[in-house]
């Protein structure tokens, strides 16, 4: 089966607070954005990947790419949209044949090639594979001026690649966006098919704000130690 990887960093990384969006920020002289298109390039030898960039960043992109050195033409590079949603719709459309579509913030650099492997393999398996974990801290409600403790058994923090059959992503995604759609299986769902979990990592994180940079970074060192 084909495999694309939309990869969505067509953000301003407004809580990080930066001039320089987050995806292009630097962990151990690495930009951000490196990490992760390098484990999707390790995944799988046949992997493509529709890299979604703001506007007026294509050049970084580029430089990015060229500092990848087994990158040679599995890349596209295209502009993104104003929210994620948009980003990636643009993304998808540029998928013209039956594939496992990967779906992946370009800022969850930690993302590991066991778990791309895991969602490929449940995708073929089931449909699809949005990675999950367990919540570890105590969880509240807080709804119309009060607030209420919610058993968080129940809970899970979806990550991504959120992972699919084209012929399930792709007609999807031709709805009207909705600002509930805050990743791609709330938009799967809205069309009318269930989705499916996979066991997500601790260690995927998405960064956000300055303190998940030093977080990755230390993740980073002590898996170079090995
Ligand atoms: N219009 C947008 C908004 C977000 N993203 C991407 O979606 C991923 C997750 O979004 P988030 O962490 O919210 O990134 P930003 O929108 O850049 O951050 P912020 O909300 O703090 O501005 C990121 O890789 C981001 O670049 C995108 O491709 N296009
Ligand atoms: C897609 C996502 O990473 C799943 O957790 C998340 O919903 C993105 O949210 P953001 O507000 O765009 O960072």
């Amino acid at each position: 089966m084909k495999k694309y990887a939309v990869i969505v960093a067509g953000g301003a990384g407004t809580r990080m607070g930066n001039v320089t969006p987050k995806q292009f920020l630097l962990l151990k002289g690495k930009p951000v954005l490196w990490y992760t298109i390098d484990s999707f390039l390790r995944a799988y030898d046949d992997m493509h990947i529709v890299l979604v960039l703001p506007k007026d960043h294509l050049k970084k992109g580029e430089k990015i790419i060229n500092q990848l050195d087994h990158a040679n033409g599995k890349i596209v590079m295209i502009e993104g949209g104003s929210t994620r949603f948009h980003s990636v719709k643009a993304g998808l459309q540029t998928i013209e044949e039956e594939a496992v579509v990967f779906v992946h913030d370009g800022v969850r650099c930690l993302i590991s090639v066991p778990l791309i492997r895991r969602c490929f393999n449940q995708a073929i398996e089931k449909g699809s594979a949005i990675p999950a974990v367990a919540a570890t801290d105590s969880i509240r409600i807080v709804k119309d001026g009060t607030h209420y403790i919610s058993d968080r058994q129940q809970v899970r923090i979806i990550q991504t690649p959120q992972t699919f059959l084209s012929t399930i992503i792709l007609p999807a995604f031709e709805q009207q966006y909705d600002e509930a759609f805050t990743d791609e299986a709330t938009v799967v769902e809205a069309y009318g098919t269930p989705v499916h979990l996979t066991e997500g990592e601790y260690d995927n994180i998405k960064i956000t704000r300055p303190i998940d940079l030093l977080i990755a970074e230390r993740i980073i060192e002590d898996r170079s130690a090995f």
